[in-house]
């Protein structure tokens, strides 16, 4: 369904793809700062977009610019079809932001927050009810939130961006600060909402929840955007090797160099890490010269991706 407001971007596959963000040569400076230098990107409707980028790349600059709480100094912005600048009211009310769990009113309940928020819009109260339902917070809708965890603060902080059922969600690192099993559970809570057809917009300093989760990962550095696209593509665009491991005593490397389709290998403590874009055919090498049980693969991650991009850390980490 492509309706008035939004636009439509041909994919060489012949489908055509809504879009519900168009961002064209967008800057921003703040003084001698230039925070965000011509970036042009699109976020097409129904998908779990990713910002990624080093602190101070400009991610927060953009969301800002996108939600319209910030006027972007060049380049155009449209949002469902519209310009977010000057704020559009109707354009809001289309749009939920997720609240800082820092920004609560910390000694009121979970519902009471939730219909302060509420009535700060203009909405109905009662609309607090469905969103606790929503992130599975109804039995702690009387729970003071300085008496609530980590992951159901974070829970109520996506709670609030719900509130008025909107087309798109912007999310401000959804599970920062959580401990593994509350942020695989708030990812299930994130997958579900995208499944109803919600565009949402991420950012997130959390690698293997942008490759968990998005459907495609805008990469910023330095203002700039490096790259864009899947998680599964810009891995696979960087050729980053895969990596096997195995004990040291069961194979040299000077033995592991000569296979086919080895790249490196060096040991390191009691383990020989092989490098390889082909871990296929490493591995059926090594099959016939050693306990193939005792070899672990790690293939390339999103990580990697990343920090080749953004030029940062080491390329050899695991
Ligand atoms: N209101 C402001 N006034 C002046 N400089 C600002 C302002 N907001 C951001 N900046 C600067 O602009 C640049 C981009 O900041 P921004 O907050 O957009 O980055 P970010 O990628 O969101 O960073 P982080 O991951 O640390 O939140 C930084 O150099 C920052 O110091």
């Amino acid at each position: 369904m492509s309706g008035p407001d939004t636009q439509t971007e041909a994919h060489p596959g012949g489908t055509e793809t809504e879009t519900v963000v168009v961002l064209d040569g967008v800057t921003k400076r703040y003084g001698e700062v230039t925070a965000l230098d011509g970036v042009s990107l699109s976020v097409r409707h129904g998908e779990f977009f990713g910002i990624l980028g080093p602190n101070g790349a400009g991610k927060t600059t953009l969301v800002e610019i996108v939600e319209g709480m910030r006027e972007a100094d060049s380049g155009s912005v449209t949002v469902l079809g519209r310009s977010p600048w000057p704020r559009d009211t109707a354009l809001l009310a289309r749009m939920g932001v997720q609240t800082q769990a820092s920004a609560f009113f910390a000694r009121l309940t979970a519902a009471e927050h939730l219909r302060t928020v509420a009535a700060l819009y203009g909405m109905d109260p009662a609309v607090a009810r469905t969103a606790l339902e929503r992130v599975g917070l109804t039995a702690k809708e009387n729970a003071r939130i300085d008496h609530l965890s980590g992951g159901q603060r974070q829970r109520l902080a996506v709670a609030t961006a719900l509130l008025n059922e909107p087309e798109m969600i912007f999310l401000d690192e959804p599970t920062a600060a959580l401990d593994p099993e509350a942020r695989r559970e708030l990812w299930d809570l994130l997958r579900s909402l995208r499944s109803e057809g919600r565009t949402i917009i991420c950012t997130t300093h959390y690698l293997d929840e942008a490759e968990a989760l998005c459907d495609r990962v805008a990469i910023i550095a330095e203002g700039r955007l490096v790259a864009l696209d899947s998680p599964r593509n810009l891995i696979r665009s960087l050729a980053a090797p895969a990596r096997l491991l195995l004990p040291a005593a069961d194979l040299s490397a000077k033995e592991a160099l000569a296979l086919d389709g080895v790249d490196r290998a060096t040991v390191e403590g009691d383990e020989l890490v092989i490098e390889t874009t082909a871990a296929n055919r490493v591995l059926t090498a090594l099959g016939d010269l050693v306990d193939i049980s005792d070899v672990t693969v790690r293939t390339a991650t999103l990580e990697d991706a990343y920090l080749k991009l953004t030029g940062t850390g080491s390329e050899h980490h695991r």
